[in-house]
């Protein structure tokens, strides 16, 4: 028989136990642990390729892993799907969306979905079209979205049945500085009120103003993780990012074509 895993208060939002992935020969996720702490702001940070995606992927449940565990709020994501996938929020990586449908209906077809309530579905979705300023009543299919109102639609479908966790890749991409700060401001609301989120980004300068946790990855594995002041110490969190990942500089001689 096997006994149901205990779920404390203290439980990791996510977890992850010997997380590998390979494609063909590479590997892209080479065995990764990692806690994140409920109510945090965590950072996933990499260089191109680093395995960020697939890391993330692989902890929502949208990538099988060749081996290793993942779990949600204590739910094992394979084991547990259901269970698991109620308590998150998913942006992910190129959101593929049901894009012939106006932002409305993709919401209103997200929510009935998950099996919530019509009414507080349409509620809730006029809202975030408002607060998103993706207009409520806006008629345009999502296919004909920019990028930016693309990464607010998904991000909206993630949030839509209030979940506990948010797991967001690159949530900031090919959106503009007032859309930025928009979403910002809504994800410290949500991490204020007990949500905790996950996100990979690019933009040093994002993470180090949102997020209370850090972990820089490359080559597929975890190089260093903590608490934000535990990762940079005494340097910015770009010149730290350089010094783990190893930076290369243009020396001059190379595209002297160009
Ligand atoms: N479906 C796939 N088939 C083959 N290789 C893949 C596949 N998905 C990812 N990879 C490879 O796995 C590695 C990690 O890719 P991943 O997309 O996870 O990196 P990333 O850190 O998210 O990169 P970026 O910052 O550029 O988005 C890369 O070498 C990539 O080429």
């Amino acid at each position: 028989m096997t006994v149901p895993r205990q779920r404390s208060g203290s439980e990791p939002a996510l977890a992850v136990r010997g997380l590998v992935k390979r494609f063909e020969s590479k590997v892209a996720v080479a065995g990764i642990d990692l806690d994140v702490p409920a109510g945090s702001f965590f950072g996933l940070l990499g260089p191109n390729g680093a395995g960020k995606t697939t890391t993330l992927s692989m902890a929502v449940g949208l990538l099988r892993p060749d081996a290793g565990q993942a779990r949600i709020l204590g739910y094992d994501v394979w084991a547990d799907p259901t269970a698991a996938k109620a308590k998150i929020g998913v942006l992910p990586d190129g959101v593929r969306l049901f894009d012939r449908l106006t932002g409305t209906e993709l919401l209103a077809y997200h929510g009935l979905l998950r099996g919530m309530d019509a009414e507080v579905v349409d509620r809730r979705s006029t809202e975030l079209m408002d607060v998103l300023e993706l207009g409520a009543g806006n008629r345009t299919l999502v296919v004909d979205y920019s990028a930016g109102m693309t990464k607010k639609i998904g991000l909206a479908c993630a949030m839509l049945h209030a979940p506990r966790l948010l797991v967001l890749d690159e949530p900031f991409e090919a959106v503009d500085p007032v859309s930025a700060a928009l979403i910002r401001d809504i994800l410290h609301r949500y991490v204020a009120g007990g949500g905790t989120v996950v996100f990979s980004s690019h933009v040093m300068t994002v993470v180090e103003r949102l997020c209370s946790h850090v972990a820089i990855m490359a080559g597929g594995a975890i190089r260093v993780h903590g608490t934000l002041d535990e990762v940079r110490g005494a340097s910015s969190l770009e010149d730290r990012f350089v010094e783990v990942v190893g930076g290369r500089t243009a020396t001059g001689s190379e595209l002297s074509w160009l």
